[in-house]
């Protein structure tokens, strides 16, 4: 490989006038599979998501096992897709906006030749020049001499005077008709030239013979972006960038006499004589495994949703005790009528019921669950943890005590503690995505206890951490963002402090109407 890096090295500088970049940002892209003569709307199928990346002047392959997305991610590049199905994204050449309607400096050559086989090479190239170069720019002279050119460049010389062929006529070979491919749209002079998968049909040494043509191609003027299939290694060789897919992910791009290194720098590693394009689908389809456990720093992915459950459980383990809360209220403050101050006895119920009751045994509890459950390994964040559900704790016992103390029966309080809990957990954010909810419901969320909780505690284990899927990096940050988390640390601590202002309102509320209860009796 140390020769090949040398050789893309030496090829660095061999660009007579290098062609434009392209770049690509969050591009996300699905198909309806609406049912033919349905008037229902299908389900989404996505085929690209949130794929971005960078297309430099030169050779850029994509490349990935079949169904993997390269030519969709071709198509919505070149603009050649419907636009009601890129849901996200934008494309960028040398730094300005282009979409469908803009005017780009780009062809596509699609796989299958569309050549007329009646006609020769030149004909069919003066077929292309008539139609597709104005005439008001080009006159009859200029567009011969664009075919000229391109007859030239492409090396087609030989057989511009044979006839492609058909099924009844033999005509020219297939390399020679995939150069005529390539020509059809050279004749526009396109900075930007698009293949998909310009070698597949073909022998090894055609194959072969294409590519040095593109690369050729790429080095004056001309940013060439194609897909292909397994290309050998004197192909790969002259790849200046890679990106490697799977299911419509982009996994790897990078200078393609980098790759070796990345995927040896995370544990796979290609054996020697090995073609390293083999290699990487062999990586993607599972047929080697890394030698490190993880990536670096990362974790599964599949942990990601985990945590959040594991976080809600751990909430309701605490929460569901505070909700049984107000019968001992409820007993308490009837008999306690006239034995002592409602005030004397809200003191000791707060000291002898709320700390022993509840933050001792979180304590206990975390100390124990916590590492089982394999939350983050720090120390800072294990006492977050504690915090956060000694707060949520405390705020929903005295929800529990104010709802109790409100209620004049044991039956009433029976019915009345349901109802802010049901809301609070439907609204706190693990059984909705509070996103997508309506927008005259969305005020309930600032009211649960459950949703100031269940934030606090995923920005305290999700910020920072990095997950993996494959061989695809998640960021903790981008989930929060995603789930509409603000994970700043004003973002964390203001949970904290309107679970705080929470029990002390409830508290406060909870004395009230003790002291209204006590009046009447
Ligand atoms: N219009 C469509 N309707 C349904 N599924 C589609 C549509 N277009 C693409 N797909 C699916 O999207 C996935 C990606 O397709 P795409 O053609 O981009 O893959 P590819 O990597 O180019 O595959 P190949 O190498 O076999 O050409 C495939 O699973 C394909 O079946």
């Amino acid at each position: 490989m140390e020769a090949s890096a040398q050789s893309r090295k030496e090829q660095a500088g061999d660009f007579e006038s290098p062609g434009p970049t392209l770049t690509f940002s969050n591009i996300s892209y699905a198909v309806n599979l609406k049912k033919t003569f349905s008037i229902k709307k299908g389900e989404e199928k996505w085929i690209l998501q949130n794929v971005s990346g960078i297309m430099k002047p030169g050779m850029n392959a994509l490349l990935g096992p079949t169904g993997s997305g390269k030519t969709s991610l071709l198509d919505v590049l070149a603009h050649r897709k419907n636009p009601k199905g890129i849901k996200s994204g934008q494309v960028q050449l040398n730094g300005q906006f282009v979409d469908s309607s803009s005017h780009q400096p780009s062809a596509y050559v699609v796989q299958d030749d569309i050549l007329m086989g009646t006609l020769s090479v030149r004909e069919n190239l003066e077929f292309s020049a008539n139609l597709r170069l104005s005439k008001k720019e080009y006159n009859a002279e200029e567009r011969q001499k664009k075919v000229n050119e391109v007859i030239q460049e492409l090396g087609l010389q030989d057989c511009a005077s044979t006839k492609i062929g058909t099924e009844f006529l033999r005509g020219i070979s297939g390399g020679e008709r995939k150069r005529c491919s390539i020509g059809m749209e050279l004749i526009t002079s396109p900075s930007l030239l698009f293949l998909d998968e310009p070698t597949t049909g073909l022998d090894a040494n055609t194959a072969n013979s294409i590519m040095h043509l593109l690369y050729m191609l790429s080095r004056n003027s001309r940013t060439i972006i194609f897909s292909i299939h397994q290309p050998r290694y004197s192909i790969f060789r002259l790849f200046d960038s890679l990106t490697l897919m799977n299911k419509g992910q982009i996994i790897y791009q990078g200078p393609g006499a980098e790759a070796l290194d990345y995927f040896t720098e995370i544990g796979f590693k290609c054996e020697p004589y090995n073609n390293p394009s083999d290699f990487f689908l062999d990586v993607i389809n599972g047929a080697v495994t890394s030698s490190l456990e993880t990536p670096n720093s990362g974790v599964n992915i599949s942990c990601m949703s985990k945590v959040k459950d594991y976080l809600t459980l751990f909430l309701r383990l605490v929460i569901h005790p505070c909700y049984r809360q107000y019968k001992f209220i409820l007993n308490r403050h009837e008999n306690s009528s006239g034995y002592y101050r409602t005030s004397a006895y809200f003191l000791s119920k707060i000291l002898i019921d709320l700390i022993p009751n509840r933050i001792i045994p979180i304590f206990g509890l975390a100390a124990i669950s916590y590492f089982m459950i394999g939350l983050k390994e720090d120390v800072t964040s294990f006492f977050l943890f504690i915090l956060t559900i000694s707060l949520t704790s405390l705020a929903a016992v005295s929800l529990a005590f104010f709802v109790s103390a409100s209620a004049n029966t044991f039956a009433a309080a029976n019915a009345l503690i349901a109802i802010p809990y049901v809301l609070m957990m439907v609204f706190g954010g693990f059984l909705v995505n509070l996103n997508g909810m309506l927008n005259w419901l969305s005020w309930l969320k600032w009211i649960s206890i459950f949703r100031y909780g269940l934030d606090a505690l995923a920005i305290n284990e999700l910020k920072g951490q990095i997950f993996y899927s494959n061989l695809t990096l998640f960021y903790g940050e981008a989930y929060l963002d995603q789930q509409g988390i603000n994970h700043s640390t004003w973002g964390f601590w203001q949970n904290e402090v309107a679970l705080f202002c929470m029990t002390i309102v409830f508290m406060f509320l909870a004395f009230v109407q003790l002291l209204t209860v006590n009046k009447w009796k």
